[in-house]
């Protein structure tokens, strides 16, 4: 345990990360990746508790845009998520590490309901705990709901993994000419209105001095070396 600087952490992966050279859904080698990335961590005794997107198989504003009742479509987003979670804890289970999901939408025949201490509870055990299904609210994303369960759990760090290697100063993919921050408080995020983590989700962070950690997913070892307390990617922190 002492190799590394957290006990208790909650990594939020991109959903979209997890098609990795797919156009669609789960390329299996993308949650493998992070599995032995994470491994030697639960080992040591690391509790870490997970919430994935669901961009790779559908988000609420593109059935919005499509003419979708937006609600409608969030509800679809939220199940997306439920579908990476169960193949996150497939994964997980594989290569031997207890895990369970906690779904924030009752769905008995397949994952236990969000219940907090419950979920403070199995991560105490050593089991890794996947927050499936958001907030369970439409007009959310996952981002708010990886900042709430963190508040909630007492996590010491919200670790976003997505497909840049930290914030920029504008958004990299259309920008190639972006800057990249080592470091950056929340209402700098705010005020520069920077979309690499929804508003919402930054905004409870500052409230809750949670501190936030934008890295790239696909970098071998890296949730390793964030882990063991290297600044990797993007912090962002009170001023
Ligand atoms: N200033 C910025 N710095 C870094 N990334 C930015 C910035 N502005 C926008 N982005 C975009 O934010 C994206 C990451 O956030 P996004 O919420 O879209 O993904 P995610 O939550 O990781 O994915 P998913 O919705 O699939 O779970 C990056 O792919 C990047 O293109
Ligand atoms: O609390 C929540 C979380 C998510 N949704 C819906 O799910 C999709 C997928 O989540 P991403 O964060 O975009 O990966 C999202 O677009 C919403 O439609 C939600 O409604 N409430």
């Amino acid at each position: 345990m002492s190799d590394y600087k957290y006990k208790r952490v909650l990594l939020k992966l991109s959903g979209e990360a997890l098609m990795g050279s797919k156009e669609f859904g789960i390329d299996p080698g993308v949650p493998q990746k992070i599995a032995d990335d994470i491994k030697a961590a639960h080992e040591a005794g690391v509790q870490i508790a997970v919430v994935v997107g669901g961009g790779n198989i559908f988000r609420g504003l593109s059935g919005a845009a499509a003419g979708m009742d937006r609600a409608q479509g969030d509800n679809m987003g939220m199940l997306a998520t439920v579908i990476n979670s169960l193949a996150l804890q497939d994964t997980f289970e594989h290569n031997g590490m207890e895990c369970r999901v906690m779904s924030a939408i009752e769905m008995h025949a397949i994952s236990e309901t969000y219940i907090r201490r419950r979920a403070i509870r199995h991560l105490e055990k050593g089991r890794i705990t996947i927050f499936a299904a958001g907030t369970g609210n439409p007009y959310f994303t996952t981002d708010t709901a990886a900042a709430l369960r963190a508040c909630e759990i007492g996590a010491e760090v919200l670790m976003k993994a997505t497909k840049v290697d930290g914030i920029y100063d504008m958004d990299p993919v259309s920008h190639p000419e972006a800057k990249k921050f080592d470091t950056i408080s929340y209402m700098e995020v705010l005020n520069r209105d920077l979309h690499v983590m929804d508003a919402t989700a930054t905004a409870l962070c500052h409230d809750n001095h949670m501190p936030i950690m934008v890295f790239n997913l696909d970098e071998k070892g890296i949730f390793d070396r964030a882990l063991r307390g290297e600044s990797v990617g993007t912090t962002v922190v009170d001023e």
